[in-house]
């Protein structure tokens, strides 16, 4: 499924995710761990309003490893607890279960300590379209779908799902729209498959795919279409390509549609290897530079306080 985001749209989402954060104790923060950044909601943190989260780094097999690790410290360091999964095999589904337990540890000890009889923690998973909910949801309840029928607070029935004995998981989860502030989120979203093809033009995208190739991991390209960078001139590039996998029109001459096509599809469908789009280093630099603005801001006021004072 995928949603075409208006404001109206998205003000509903959040009123639905704002209802459903009432009737449990932690968020799963789903992400792509492709791209730990560009696939967070713009604004999860205002939304989810200090409740425990655990981001899960999804579809961590097609990440680039030594990334993914990067990025569960960088969350790490900011006091974010990160795991990294694959949903679609089940791999790294303990880890979730037990990074859970450690962050509600101290609260659950203090309901004990205060007599309270141990309870299954609740929780829900969110995050943007086609980033791996569904998925994920159904591998854990496997048949440990609980009828417990409705939950007060929500006019809909409420479905929890029995992971170990442990966590109850809300069957629903909660989608929330992605970032699009910029044409380099656009870009990642799209050649993801976060956001749909039909409003992206694929000879674009491709182009877009093949820099970022051609800059984090030239290896690929000259492995996969025998090019060792991509030509100032564009034409020269998909000819390369289309010559070397053979992508020809029906007259015979390259098709340059098809080789766009081909080179998402390549990538994709890992034809590429695995790969991260985001870089922690870029998040880093943007940390800098969000606080260098506040700075800044806080300066000005200050000088303008002084000035009317004085005045
Ligand atoms: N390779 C890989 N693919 C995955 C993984 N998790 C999910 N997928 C695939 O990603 C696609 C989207 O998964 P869904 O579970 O439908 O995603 P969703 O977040 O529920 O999507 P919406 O219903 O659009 O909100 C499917 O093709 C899944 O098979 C994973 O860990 N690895």
């Amino acid at each position: 499924m995928t949603i075409q985001w208006f404001p109206g749209h998205m003000a509903k989402a959040r009123r639905q995710v704002t209802e459903q954060l009432k009737l449990v104790d932690i968020i799963f923060e789903l992400v792509d761990a492709r791209l730990p950044l560009s696939s967070r909601n713009p604004m999860i943190d205002e939304v989810i309003n200090q409740k425990p989260r655990l981001v899960i780094l999804n579809k961590m097999d097609m990440a680039d490893e030594i990334e993914t690790r990067r990025w569960v410290q960088y969350f790490d360091e900011r006091g974010i607890k990160a795991v990294a999964l694959n949903s679609f095999e089940g791999k790294g589904l303990t880890s979730v279960t037990k990074a859970a337990q450690e962050i509600l540890k101290e609260k659950w000890d203090r309901m004990k300590s205060k007599g309270m009889k141990p309870r299954a923690m609740r929780a829900m998973i969110v995050g943007i379209p086609n980033v791996g909910k569904s998925t994920l949801i159904n591998r854990l309840a496997k048949k440990n779908l609980a009828k417990t029928g409705n939950t007060p607070g929500v006019t809909k029935a409420q479905q929890w799902i029995k992971v170990g004995k442990e966590i109850e998981l809300l069957d629903t989860p909660g989608i929330l729209w992605p970032k699009f502030e910029d044409q380099q989120i656009g870009y990642k979203l799209a050649v993801t498959g976060a956001i749909k093809d039909s409003i992206t033009n694929m000879e674009d995208l491709a182009v877009y795919a093949l820099r970022f190739l051609e800059e984090r991991y030239p290896d690929r390209l000259q492995e996969r279409y025998g090019i060792e960078k991509v030509d100032e001139d564009l034409v020269v590039t998909f000819d390369a390509i289309g010559q070397k996998r053979r992508v020809f029109g029906q007259g015979g001459e390259i098709d340059y549609d098809q080789v766009a096509l081909l080179i998402i599809r390549d990538l994709r469908g890992e034809h590429l290897g695995r790969l991260t789009f985001d870089r922690v280093e870029d998040a880093i630099a943007e940390e800098a530079r969000q606080q260098a603005i506040k700075e800044e801001d806080a300066a000005r006021r200050l000088q303008n306080a002084a000035r009317k004072k004085s005045e």
